[in-house]
This record gives structure tokens, C-alpha cells and sequence, in this order.
């Protein structure tokens, strides 16, 4: 037989190296003869000029040919079979809405996830939000029917953001938080007002109302610190989690896991889950009237106890003035008990920017002598030592965000420092440099400064190690820290309490197996085809 011939030079002879497929090595034909034999036992024979012959190719047989069509395209058709039944489909996405209506707003999240993943594999993340204008529900407690109808500029965005088909199936939750705790305490007639009120207005909508309802502290606290540790994968991964620290309006959360804490003093404050085949034993609190604007009402009550007409609050910056009225200040239950018996209709409060002094005010607002407990954070509530990586959200971005100081590399002494300055600040000055800057929240953010590293300091007992450990966030992967992901995952069951089985491979790797098992398979065929394998014969055909 003849193989393929090649004129590949050889370094030392010149020769011509003739090169046959079925022969186990190459040789050179003895010079002068070209023709004559070598070694190889299947050697072929030099062919006469290739000007002269015609080869034929030994592998042209039907039977190999037809062998080789056949086996590619099994080959291409299971590659093709595993591509296309593997692939992932073009995602198609489910729907929730959860309303968060605060203290001081209400907000419109809507949370998406890909349908085909319904049992709890899919990513929940947040798609939009929406922030109602104007205040919190607990706000129109005079005139229900008004809370209602703020929801509605929001609502029908969300019934834009949302695909038609989707409408009816899309789960719509409200969740009431600090605000309308305190309405409910002070006036549950009226807290019922306003959640018919807001019922009604958003049965309108073509969503799947689920009701709306009070979250307890400890809720929000939970829910709070599941969005967190689900938005950064803890809980899947069974990793470390991290702790939440929430600065509403009207309250405040902290819940983390402590080794320490194993829910038996003060079980009050347990929560315990169990998410992905994993136990967590989380430690909780809210403390209602903490929340930064009811803060800031408890440090003015405490400087308008006697009922004056004039306060110099250390808090707000030198050469800001405001006139508050009294009623409206003492008309939130936490404070409406201290209500001096007799004061003026309103006082004036003048800045004077002095971060000790303000530092004095805030801490006259914790209690922090008695605890019944091991150990106590104030107000004689039980909390273990903060321990690991924290997340701080809402008002704690907001405040230190504007403040920038939410590296918290930077020691705590320098925080004071950068905050003495910045209250110092006069507030022509402030206004100056932030002209765009709301001038409620800009008047404030001395208050909200002094009272955030108060509350964490000595309020929380984080000392400057831990302190370090704190993150100061807004969102995480898109989505905001917050309690409304992790009610509405809690709600629709979308975090399995074990961990769910998840395929052996990736889509890639499934594919990669499959070619190479199909071409291993495709060889092992031709191997076995060996008792048909043509043959070098001693003679060259010569067509
Ligand atoms: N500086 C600043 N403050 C904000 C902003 N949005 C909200 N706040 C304030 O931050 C505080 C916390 O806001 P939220 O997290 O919405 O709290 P909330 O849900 O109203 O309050 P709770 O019912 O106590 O949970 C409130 O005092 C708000 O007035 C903002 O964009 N910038």
C-alpha cells in the first residue's frame, strides 16, 4: 500500500522523507534505490514518479466511509442534545411587592426572581422602588382616607414595572413599622383607620393583596438581618453571618448571632431559624422612641422639661434658629408623659454646635443603670457583646454617608473629633457649602451624628475594635438593606430550611463531559474496527 508521501528534508542526508501512516516508523530508502525495501514489514515500496501515479486511498472503502459519516453525526447529535436540553432558557421572571410604610415614609419595593426556579434556587433580587410622597401612613391618622390615596402614584408605577400576565400573581404585602406601633399604642381607633384606608386603596390594584399589618420590633429586627445576610449569600454558603443594625425614624434594631447567646436569658430577644440546612440563633431588639426623629423628640423633651420659652441646644449649629411648638413635640407617646405641666405654645431653639455638651444631652436619653441580666445594652434590656461584622442601614448610611465618615477604619477618637468640628460648624456655612441639601435633614445631621456613635458606643457596647467591624450600607447587589426582602422570602417560603439538591455540574462542564465522552466513545468504535482496517501492502498500488 501506499501511504501519503511528504518531501520533508532530512537534516543530515537530504533525502526525502517518505512518511506511511500504517508504518510504525519513518525510514529512508538506501540511497541510490529508492525503491528498495526497509525495515518496516509493511514497508511500501516507493512509487514510481508522482507525475505517474494515481493513489488510492486505502481508508476510501464504503464500509469506512459510511463508518465515519455515521459516527460524526452521532457525535454532533448527542453534543447538540446535551447543549440544547442543558441550556438555560431565557429567564422569565416571578414577582412580589412588599410596601414598607415607615415612621417618617412609606416606600415601594418590588422583588423579582426567575420563574423557572420557583423552589427556592432562584435569586431574589430588588427590580424597583418607589418612595411615596409625602409621610408615613401614621401620619393621616386624622384623615385615614388620605394615607390610601398616597400610595397610589407609587402603586401605578408598580403595576407599570410589572408584566401584565404577572399581575395576579404577584404577592402585595404592607408592612407597617415604628409609626404606626406608636399610632396603635396611642390610638387604635385610628391606627385601624388607616389600615382599612390603606386596604382598600391597594385591593384596587390587580396585584394579590396579602393584608397589612403591624411588624413587631423583633420582626423587623429578624427580617432585617435575613435581607442582609440572603443579599450577601451568607445563609446559602452557610458562611459567618453578619449582624444588622437598623436607624429608623421612630425605632431602631440590632439582632446578630453571638456565641454567647443561646436564647436562654432573656428569650425574648431569640429568634431562631433554620435556613438552608443550617441553625441560626439570632439575638434581637428593638428599641421603640430610638429611632432618630423620636430621638431627637426624647433630647428636646429633655431640654424643655421645665416648659421654657428659649433652649440653646448644643445640637444643632451655632446661629441656627427654629421655633417648635410644644404640643406637637409632646404629642408622640414617647415623650407625651414628660410634658412640662405648664408651658408656652411653642419655644425657640437656638444652636449652639458643641459636640460635648450635645453628646451629654443624648446620653440623658438612655438609661443606662439598671439591667437585670448578665449584661445589658440600656434601658435594662439584655444583649450580649456585639461580635463579628455588622451591616448599618437606613438612617446610619444616611447620616454617615453625608458626614463621610463611614470608613470605619477610622479610630473613634477621630469621629469625635470630625463631628466637634463639623457641630462647630456655623450654620450660614453649612447652608453654603450644601445648598441642595434639604435643609430638615441638613439642620439635623449634628443631632443624628452624636446620637449614631452614641448609640453604638454606649448604647450598643461596641468598642473600637468592633466599632472597625461596622459597614455602613445603603444596598447590597442591588437591593436595600432593609427588612421588606427578607418578610417577603420569609412569606412566600423562598428560603428553604434545607439546603436544596443543586446539579452536579454546571451547564459547561455538562457539555464539555458529553463531547469528550462522545469522541472517546467515537475512537473506542474505531479501534474496535481494527480487524477492518486496510492494510499497507508490499506492493504500491499504481492506478
Ligand atoms: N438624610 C437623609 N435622611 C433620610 C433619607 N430618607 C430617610 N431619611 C431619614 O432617615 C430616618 C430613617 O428613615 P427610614 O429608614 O425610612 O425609617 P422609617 O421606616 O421611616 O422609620 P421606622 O418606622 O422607625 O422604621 C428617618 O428619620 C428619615 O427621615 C434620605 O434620603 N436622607
Amino acid at each position: 500500500m501506499l501511504g501519503y508521501l511528504s518531501h520533508l528534508e532530512t537534516g543530515q542526508t537530504n533525502q526525502p522523507l517518505y512518511l506511511f501512516p500504517m508504518c510504525p516508523h519513518f525510514h529512508h530508502p538506501p540511497p541510490g534505490n529508492p525503491l528498495a525495501s526497509t525495515s518496516c514489514p509493511s514497508v511500501c515500496l516507493l512509487p514510481p514518479p508522482l507525475s505517474e501515479m494515481k493513489e488510492k486511498n486505502p481508508w476510501h472503502t464504503p464500509v469506512t466511509i459510511i463508518l465515519t459519516v455515521i459516527g460524526v453525526i452521532a457525535i454532533v447529535t448527542l453534543v447538540t442534545v446535551a447543549v440544547l436540553q442543558n441550556k438555560p432558557i431565557q429567564q422569565k421572571y416571578k414577582y412580589g411587592i412588599v410596601l414598607d410604610a415607615g415612621s417618617s415614609h412609606t416606600a415601594v419595593y418590588i422583588y423579582e426572581w426567575p420563574a423557572e426556579k420557583d423552589n427556592n434556587t432562584g435569586r431574589v433580587q430588588q427590580k424597583y422602588s418607589c418612595k411615596v410622597k409625602g409621610k408615613g401612613i401614621s401620619s393621616y391618622a386624622d384623615e385615614p382616607q388620605k394615607a390610601g390615596e398616597s400610595l397610589r402614584e407609587c402603586m401605578f408605577e408598580a403595576k407599570k414595572q410589572v408584566p401584565k400576565n404577572r399581575h395576579g400573581e404577584t404577592p402585595l404585602y404592607l408592612g407597617a413599622t415604628a409609626g404606626m406601633r406608636l399610632l396603635n399604642l396611642d390610638d387604635s381607633s385610628a391606627s385601624n383607620k388607616v389600615f382599612q384606608a390603606v386596604e382598600e386603596a391597594l385591593q384596587r390594584f390587580p396585584f394579590s393583596f396579602q393584608g397589612a399589618r403591624i411588624l413587631s420590633g423583633q420582626e423587623e429586627g429578624a427580617f432585617g438581618w435575613v435581607t442582609i445576610n440572603y443579599l450577601s449569600d451568607r445563609l446559602k454558603q452557610g458562611l459567618e453571618t453578619t449582624g444588622a443594625l437598623d436607624l429608623g425614624g421612630a425605632s431602631t434594631q440590632i439582632s446578630f448571632v453571638s456565641d454567647s447567646y443561646n436564647g436562654l436569658e432573656s428569650p425574648k430577644n431569640s429568634v431562631n431559624f433554620r435556613l438552608y440546612g443550617n441553625d441560626y440563633h439570632v439575638y434581637t431588639h428593638s428599641f421603640l422612641c430610638y429611632g432618630k426623629d423620636q430621638a431627637l423628640g426624647l433630647a428636646l423633651a429633655h431640654q424643655t422639661k421645665s416648659g421654657p420659652r428659649t433652649i440653646t441646644d448644643p445640637c444643632f449649629h451655632p446661629g441656627y434658629t427654629q421655633t417648635k411648638n410644644y404640643s406637637i413635640l409632646y404629642d408622640s407617646p414617647c415623650v407625651s408623659e414628660r410634658k412640662p405641666q405648664e408651658a408656652p405654645l411653642s419655644f425657640t431653639l437656638s444652636g449652639s454646635g458643641n459636640f460635648t455638651k450635645c453628646h451629654e444631652v443624648i446620653k440623658s436619653v438612655f438609661d443606662f443603670t439598671s439591667c437585670n441580666y448578665s449584661r445589658c445594652s440600656f434601658n435594662g434590656v439584655f444583649q450580649p457583646t456585639p461580635q463579628g461584622s455588622f451591616g448599618a442601614f437606613s438612617a446610619y448610611y444616611f447620616v454617615m454617608k453625608f458626614l463621610n465618615l463611614t470608613d470605619t477604619s477610622t479610630s473613634i477618637e477621630v469621629v469625635r473629633e470630625k463631628l466637634m468640628e463639623y457641630c462647630a460648624t456655623p450654620w450660614t456655612k453649612i447652608v453654603k457649602q450644601h445648598p441642595k441639601v434639604d435643609q430638615k435633614y441638613l439642620s439635623e445631621y449634628c443631632f443624628s451624628g452624636t446620637y449614631i456613635l452614641t448609640l453604638l458606643i454606649e448604647g450598643y457596647n461596641f468598642t473600637s475594635e468592633t466599632y472597625s467591624k461596622i459597614e455602613f450600607i445603603k444596598k447590597i447587589k442591588g437591593s436595600d438593606a432593609g427588612w421588606t426582602l427578607g418578610y417577603m422570602l420569609n412569606l412566600t417560603n423562598m428560603i428553604p430550611a434545607e439546603a436544596p439538591d443543586s446539579p452536579l455540574l454546571p451547564h459547561a462542564g455538562y457539555v464539555s463531559i458529553v463531547t469528550i465522552i462522545a469522541i472517546l466513545l467515537f475512537a473506542l468504535f474505531i479501534l474496535s474496527l481494527r480487524p477492518v482496517w486496510p492494510t499497507c501492502s508490499k506492493q504500491p498500488q499504481i492506478v
